[in-house]
């Protein structure tokens, strides 16, 4: 069982709604458990338990929030270089687009890679002149239906990344995928 943690924190819940989003995207995949956990919830021992991680903040000038970056700073010391080579992605919404999302994103990403996991964005176009290179971004709440699909693929790659890096599934890497992945591609 492919064992997915999709952990977060928001404000006002919209990157709660991205999350729960992200979070049914992971479940696509067959044989995927998924836990859907904000800061308040979740633990180092969620962290111990997952395979692969989604990590969401909200965008809060122009980074992460002070929210978000405690709980990285108050996680155990002595689990640091213990957590080496999980999979790990990232989302964040913003008051408006060129708010700072990708800014967040690196900062989100940033941490995992400090933390030991291993990184990755989109290839996909989710819409026209849309993507989640860096991570899944939406301007408030993810509303749109092309915001509504990165968050779904991100944590369906998610999920195909871990099962095939993580537990040796081939057919789950990402290339052996049948569905539409670059549909709004040049338009
Ligand atoms: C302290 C604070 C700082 C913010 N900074 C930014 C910012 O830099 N850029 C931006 O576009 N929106 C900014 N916003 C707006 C939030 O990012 C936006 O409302 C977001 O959708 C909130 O997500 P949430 O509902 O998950 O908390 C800020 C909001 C707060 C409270």
């Amino acid at each position: 069982m492919t064992k997915i943690l999709v952990l977060y924190h928001s404000n006002t819940t919209n990157t709660q709604r991205m999350a729960e989003l992200v979070a049914e995207g992971a479940q696509q995949l067959d044989e995927t458990e998924v836990r859907l956990r904000s800061i308040e919830e979740a633990d180092h021992a969620d962290l111990e338990w997952c395979d692969g991680l989604a990590l969401g903040s909200p965008t809060n000038y122009g980074c992460v929030s002070w929210q978000m970056k405690r709980w990285w700073d108050q996680q155990p010391i002595e689990n640091w270089g213990k957590r080496d080579g999980k999979i790990g992605c990232v989302f964040s919404s913003a008051g408006a687009w060129g708010g700072g999302q990708e800014w967040t994103c690196m900062a989100l990403l940033s941490i995992l890679i400090n933390y030991g996991f291993l990184v990755f964005g989109l290839t996909d176009y989710s819409g026209i002149k849309f993507s989640a290179h860096y991570g899944a971004i939406s301007a408030g709440a993810p509303e749109e239906e092309r915001v509504q699909e990165a968050c779904r693929r991100l944590g369906r790659r998610l999920s195909e990344w871990t099962a095939n890096m993580i537990h040796g599934r081939t057919e789950a890497h990402p290339l052996n995928q049948s569905y539409e992945r670059f549909k709004d591609l040049g338009k």
